[in-house]
């Protein structure tokens, strides 16, 4: 699944920050390609790992990432073991060796980078990961923040770089979705607050046109 969701030639969509078992669910119905679960106790979207039992039910019918902020080595690992999540996404300041460790493990990871600038671009591309997201620079607060960054350095961060997957997140939303593939063409979108009504709360009318704009 997760080759699928990385393939550049058919470009996915990741509706992160679902607290909800009904709107995760509904996600799989619809075939969205993944969805992100928030594990960071401090985000808006946070879902207790005590309470995210149903994201089992979801194994192999939609990729289950989950999201990290600066967990250290053990809690993303107890999540895979409990068969809860299928892809670690590294969302805070987690270093190359600790990335390199689930490659090594073969835990699939995805590393999110605040961008700023291109020295940033330039510094992300030799982190090791299965895919970088690239996101808005978002101190404090990590992601979730509706932000967008300069999608034209982003295309040409891709395009000097084939081989690396890049997922591009920030400020996606129904309305520029579409425009945001066609600029950047990276191997999938990635959205937080343009999925929702409220923090941790779908909003369906929104997945769709999302759907439509990457289908
Ligand atoms: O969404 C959060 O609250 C969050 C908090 C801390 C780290 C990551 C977080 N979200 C992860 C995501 O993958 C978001 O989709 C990404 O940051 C983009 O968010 P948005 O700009 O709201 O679409």
């Amino acid at each position: 699944m997760l080759q699928r969701f990385l393939d550049p030639k058919l470009p996915s969509l990741k509706i992160c920050g679902i607290t909800l078992p009904a709107d995760a669910e509904r996600l799989a119905v619809m075939e969205i390609d993944a969805l992100g679960a928030n594990f960071w106790p401090k985000s808006k979207r946070f879902l207790n790992p005590a309470e995210a039992d149903f994201l089992k039910a979801l194994a192999g019918r939609i990729l289950r990432v989950g999201v990290f902020v600066n967990a250290g080595p053990d809690h993303p690992r107890e999540l895979i073991e409990r068969g809860l999540i299928d892809v670690v996404q590294l969302h805070g300041d987690e270093s190359r060796e600790e990335s390199q460790a689930y490659l090594d493990d073969k835990i699939p990871v995805i590393k999110a980078l605040g961008i700023r600038n291109d020295d940033d671009l330039k510094a992300a591309a030799d982190f090791p990961a299965d895919a970088l997201l690239l996101d808005a620079h978002a101190p404090g607060l990590y992601g979730g923040t509706g932000q967008t960054i300069d999608w034209l350095a982003a295309a040409d961060f891709i395009k000097s770089h084939p081989t690396l997957s890049i997922i591009l997140a920030g400020g996606i939303v129904p309305e520029n979705a579409a425009e945001a593939l066609a600029t950047v063409h990276p191997a999938a979108l990635d959205t937080a607050s343009g999925s929702e009504s409220a923090p941790g709360i779908k909003d369906f009318e929104k997945v769709a046109a999302l759907k439509k704009a990457t289908a």
